[in-house]
Formats: C-alpha cells, sequence, structure tokens
C-alpha cells in the first residue's frame, strides 16, 4: 500500500467550531471577499498562532470571528480533515460547541446563517469541509441530507 506523502509541505493544523443552538441548527459564516475561498460557507475558527493549542486557539478565533466567550471545557472533538492544500497539508480539526456567551455576530464574516444539519449541503463550503459535514452528520445523530432549506435563518 502506498501512503501520500507530500515532502516539504508542512502541516497547517487549522480549528474550527460546529455551534449548535437550542433548535438543533448550527452556525455557518461565509468567507470574506478578498480571502481565499471566498464566498464559500465555513465553520468558524481559523490557524493556531505560534505555540497555541488547538483549544487556546479556537477560544480566541470565536471571540475574535463571532464575539462569543466560551470556555475550553465547552469543546467537544467532532471530527477532522487532512488534506493538501497548495503548498502546504491541512489538518482541520472540528469541535462542537453547544454551550457560549454572547450572541454571535460577523465581526470578520460576510454573513452568518443557522443552518439545520440537514440543510449543509445546500451551502457551499470548501472542499475540506465535505468529510468534516460527514462526520458532524454522525456525531449529532443525522443520516442523510434530505429536504430542501427550510427554517434556516440568515442572521
Ligand atoms: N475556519 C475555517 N477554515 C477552513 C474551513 N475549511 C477550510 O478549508 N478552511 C481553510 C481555509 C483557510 O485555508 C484555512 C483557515 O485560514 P484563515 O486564513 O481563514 O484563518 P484565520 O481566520 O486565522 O485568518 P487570518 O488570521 O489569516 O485572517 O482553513 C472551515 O470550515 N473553517
Amino acid at each position: 500500500m502506498t501512503i501520500p506523502q507530500h515532502p516539504g509541505h508542512p502541516l497547517f493544523p487549522v480549528v474550527a467550531a460546529a455551534l449548535v443552538d437550542d433548535a438543533g441548527r448550527v452556525l455557518l459564516q461565509q468567507r470574506p471577499e478578498g480571502k481565499a475561498l471566498a464566498g464559500l460557507w465555513e465553520f468558524p475558527g481559523g490557524k493556531l498562532e505560534q505555540g497555541e493549542t488547538p483549544e487556546a486557539a479556537l477560544v480566541r478565533e470565536l471571540l475574535e470571528e463571532l464575539d462569543i466567550a466560551v470556555s475550553p471545557a465547552a469543546l467537544e472533538p467532532a471530527g477532522f480533515a487532512s488534506e493538501p492544500l497548495a503548498d502546504r497539508h491541512l489538518l482541520l480539526m472540528l469541535y462542537v460547541v453547544r454551550d457560549w456567551a454572547g450572541t454571535p455576530r460577523a465581526l470578520e464574516a460576510d454573513g452568518l446563517v443557522w443552518c439545520r444539519p440537514e440543510d449543509m449541503a445546500f451551502w457551499p463550503m470548501p472542499p475540506a469541509d465535505g468529510p468534516l459535514v460527514r462526520q458532524l452528520h454522525a456525531y449529532l445523530g443525522f443520516s442523510a441530507m434530505t429536504e430542501a432549506p427550510g427554517d434556516s435563518g440568515m442572521v
């Protein structure tokens, strides 16, 4: 068996959060103009800074991007994606978050949407997010994406 290797492609760790509200909806944000993958919808989060743990990075990113306070104890590891991304290798770690203080608002994104898990296929996301969405469905107990978008709420 051949294991894919990418010599000279450093690991690029990124953390992301699936915020789940009381109605079971998941928050997605739209990547802004001028950034890579602009216009696509993603889980809030971002790159680890030097010396940061994934949990510290995600707590920081959620404050910077959404103006919400999250305890590291509220971060539930829920899945990951691992794939080449340009000259690096993306390791995208997804946490479920059900408890936070404050009301999420888009400080950096072009928009926010509360999306039912079964509607997530209707929001175009970066390629690495496909496996994450499948893992998130399994984690949340959904098995299929079925109906057309329903009560998804742009905020
Ligand atoms: N936050 C997030 N990033 C994702 C997702 N899917 C995906 O491929 N990515 C990629 C896009 C980027 O290459 C990388 C995140 O980098 P970024 O530049 O947005 O991170 P950041 O918020 O720290 O940005 P900045 O400091 O450079 O402004 O991860 C996702 O669902 N959420």
